[in-house]
């Protein structure tokens, strides 16, 4: 496996399980003690009608632990969603292996925009309106996509009723929309409901370096590679020191 420079990691929570695997798509299967893995994950997207294969994400590697809260950081555009995304199921990476623990959740940059339908069936079934598919097919595909997410015994609860007792939660950019206090208060409110639960691992993708003070650990990508993961004070000052280096040392 392709590990990028790691800065710090309690050797008890590294076993040795992404070598081992098969280059496929399936979950890994990963240790208890780990509740997110990526391993060389690529994904990369045909454009200009269909002629250019364009990578987004290049051999990302890395571990988090379970009941600790980590941060997805990086410069526009190089891969945070889409990394998500595919933690999340929502995309398929083009080669490499990923495990998350289940049952995860994952909340859009605007979560107003994501539960359309009153259960969970039926929001699932309703993103696959555009295509002409059988009452069949699309209950079929449902209940696979439920299944993958852990999520099938709770097909028919309404969605207002889902509660968070989810083992991985996966953020983008939750604070973007809300003012300074409101930032604080949903920031606090992960951490808290991580010190209450060991069980529950959080990944969250951010721009503001200052809200790694509440982090565990942190995960920094650039052009679609991951850089370096670790603990979140090591990550703040790699990013810091970078940024100061880009600065003029005199006008
Ligand atoms: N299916 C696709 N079609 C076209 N472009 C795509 C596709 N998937 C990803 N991209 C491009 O890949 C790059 C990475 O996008 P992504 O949203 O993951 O970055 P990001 O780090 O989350 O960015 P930001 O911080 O601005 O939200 C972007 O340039 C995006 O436009």
């Amino acid at each position: 496996m392709n590990l990028p420079s790691l800065t710090y990691f309690p050797q008890k929570l590294v076993p040795s399980v992404c070598s081992a695997l098969p280059n496929s798509t399936r979950s890994s299967g990963s240790a208890d003690n780990i509740a997110i893995e990526g391993c060389n994950l690529n994904f990369s997207f045909t454009a200009t009608r269909q002629v250019k294969v364009v990578p987004v994400l290049r051999n990302c590697s890395f571990r988090i632990p379970c009941g600790q809260f980590w941060m997805l950081l990086g410069p526009n555009g190089c891969g945070k969603s889409t990394l998500l995304k595919i933690l999340a199921g929502l995309l398929n990476p083009t080669s490499g292996t990923v495990h998350v623990n289940k049952p995860k959740s994952f909340v859009f940059q605007n979560p107003d925009h994501q539960v359309v339908m009153p259960t969970v069936d039926a929001d699932v079934a309703f993103g696959l309106g555009k295509f002409s598919l059988t009452d069949d097919e699309v209950r079929s595909r449902v209940s696979r996509a439920l299944h993958a997410v852990g999520l099938f015994d709770y097909k028919k609860r309404s969605v207002q009723t889902l509660s968070e007792a989810c083992k991985v939660l996966l953020l983008d950019e939750l604070t973007t929309f809300l003012d300074e206090t409101d930032q604080l208060g949903v920031i606090k409110a992960v951490r808290n409901s991580l010190d209450t639960s060991a069980e529950v691992t959080a990944l969250w993708v951010t721009h503001r370096l200052e809200e790694l003070e509440y982090a565990d650990g942190a995960i920094y990508m650039e052009d679609g590679k991951v850089v370096k993961y670790g603990d979140a004070a090591s990550i703040r000052s790699f990013i810091e020191a970078k940024q100061s280096a880009y600065l003029p040392n005199e006008y």
